[in-house]
């Protein structure tokens, strides 16, 4: 499959990178000589964090291409983004261009304000064009505003969501098209408050991002605004929340439409106070933080199988089939070595030795078919033993892989052999016999005989395969 995409900026750079590392070759076009090292760093960035959200593999990564002209970039492709800087006279001209080469392609553009009536005006094909608007970073951040026109072709649009989900988006439908969509009318409302708080004297830029990242903005990361407003209402909930606090608005607290006019003044007052902020990061570092702490934060949701953490799991599972099967050397799973995993001596701590160990080897349960609906029916794998060799440091960052070798395995028992690697050198293996039980009963017992015929086949393509030479390895045995 292959994506345009048209202007490679910070957002054109997002999307690229997002394509590419799911597996779509893409061709760019951007006619600024600087748009190849500024995707570069973009892309560099992705790789080090949106393979650390995936518990399947990623596929191979795409083929990316600058292209010398807009119809080389668009010519058959089968999806076009556009992300030039936001002005419609220059949307309008860029569609002209590609339309002329590719008329039926669907045409997403990035824009934050820009209604896809708007776009369409003069087009040679309106219905293929409408809004598809992401947030920054794109390759990691899963929503995509999709807007259509009553112009658009409604079928296109459903194939476009599919598109958007299968690179691990959240594609919000809007039912209507509006001036700046959904996400962007609060970012807008919460921008202009900030600045009249900063040109009134009331706060800094440091005490405004202070007062979101320790209280509100927490909360609405993982449960939005209608939600925690309703908690926040107590037992009688949303009733009595609104019955509280709905009077305030006509006070009013905000300063609603009214805009700080944006004179030099403001600009330096602003700038001035960003810098003394945050200007000992460069912004490529600065980015790097956003990114692990973004990986940390989508990972615990992951976990809790909650909000945008629920996307990521979709796209795993919707990739978990194309996984092989009978590959000893395949890793399973990747993962990256996150801050809250380092211990007092700045390596990874060896109780994350086990879990990426746990995390493969519910990999290899997930693909016999012992998988949550199995563990809901009342039948799982318990760890009855597991020997851990460290063999390697994991440091910050490392993007570890885990794979598994079957030693053996009958109606009850697993032997199984995994190995955790960095760049395919080893950090770690583990050694683990497994017991299959009937929960209820507490009580080993066979297991399903479906499980047992893909495990079977798993067990008897290993078997041709050399026994690791620290299989069966005892602590205080001599080298192997
Ligand atoms: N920066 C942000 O936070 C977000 C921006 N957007 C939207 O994404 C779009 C792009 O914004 P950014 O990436 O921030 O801007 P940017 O300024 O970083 O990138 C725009 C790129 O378009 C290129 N360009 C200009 N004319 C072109 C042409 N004729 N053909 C191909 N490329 C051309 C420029 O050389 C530049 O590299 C805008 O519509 C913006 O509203 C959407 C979400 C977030
Ligand atoms: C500031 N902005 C309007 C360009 C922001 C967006 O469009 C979305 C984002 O990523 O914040």
């Amino acid at each position: 499959m292959k994506a345009a995409i048209i202007g490679g900026g910070v957002i054109g750079g997002g999307w690229a990178a997002r394509f590419l590392l799911n597996g779509w070759d893409v061709a760019v076009f951007d006619p600024d000589p600087d748009a190849p090292r500024k995707i570069d760093a973009v892309l560099d960035n992705a790789k080090l964090s949106l393979p650390a959200l995936s518990d399947v593999p990623l596929p191979a990564m795409g083929q990316l291409r600058f292209a010398t002209s807009l119809a080389e970039a668009v010519t058959g492709a089968d999806y076009i983004q556009e992300s030039v800087s936001e002005r419609l006279d220059l949307k309008h001209r860029v569609y002209a261009e590609i339309q002329q080469v590719a008329p039926d392609a669907p045409l997403g553009s990035s824009t934050s304000g820009y209604k896809p009536s708007q776009l369409q005006q003069g087009a040679i094909n309106p219905a293929t064009i409408f809004v598809a608007h992401p947030f920054n970073p794109v390759y990691l951040l899963p929503l995509a505003e999709v807007v259509p026109s009553p112009a658009s072709d409604p079928a296109l649009i459903e194939g476009v969501k599919d598109i958007l989900r299968s690179i691990g988006m959240f594609p919000l439908h809007l039912r209507k098209e509006i001036d700046a969509h959904i996400a962007d009318r609060f970012l807008e409302a919460v921008w202009r408050e900030a600045l009249w708080l900063v040109k009134d004297g009331i706060a800094t830029t440091a005490e405004i991002d202070e007062a979101i990242r320790m209280g509100f903005g927490l909360r609405w990361g993982q449960m939005g605004l209608f939600e925690t407003y309703r908690i926040a209402g107590g037992e009688a909930g949303m009733k009595h929340f609104l019955a509280q606090f709905g009077p305030c608005l006509t006070w009013p607290w905000t300063k609603l439409m009214d805009v700080p006019d944006f004179n030099d003044e403001l600009v330096d007052l602003i700038a001035g106070q960003s810098d003394a902020q945050s200007g000992h990061h460069t912004i490529r570092e600065l980015e790097r933080i956003r990114d692990s702490n973004l990986v940390g934060f989508l990972r615990v949701l992951k976990d809790r199988d909650w909000g945008a953490g629920r996307v990521l799991k979709a796209h795993d599972a919707a990739r978990r089939d194309t996984v092989p099967v009978l590959d000893a050397a395949a890793p399973l799973v990747r993962l990256q070595v996150l801050p809250s995993w380092i211990d007092y001596n700045g390596h990874m701590t060896e109780s994350r030795y086990l879990f990426a160990g746990s995390e493969t080897s519910d990999a290899l349960l997930r693909l016999i078919g012992a998988d949550m609906d199995y563990v809901a029916g009342g039948h799982s794998y318990y760890t009855a033993e597991t020997h851990i060799r460290h063999l390697g440091e994991a440091k910050l960052g490392d993007h570890l892989t885990g794979a598994v070798q079957v030693l053996a395995a009958d109606e009850k028992r697993l032997h199984i052999f995994m190995t955790i690697a960095r760049d395919g050198q080893a950090v770690a293996t583990l050694e683990q016999m497994l017991l299959h039980v009937d929960m209820a009963a507490g009580k080993t017992c066979p297991a399903a005989p479906a499980v047992l015929d893909r495990l079977f086949a798993i067990r008897d393509a290993h078997a041709a395969l050399p026994r690791p030479a620290a299989a069966g390895r005892q602590i205080g045995q001599g080298k192997s």
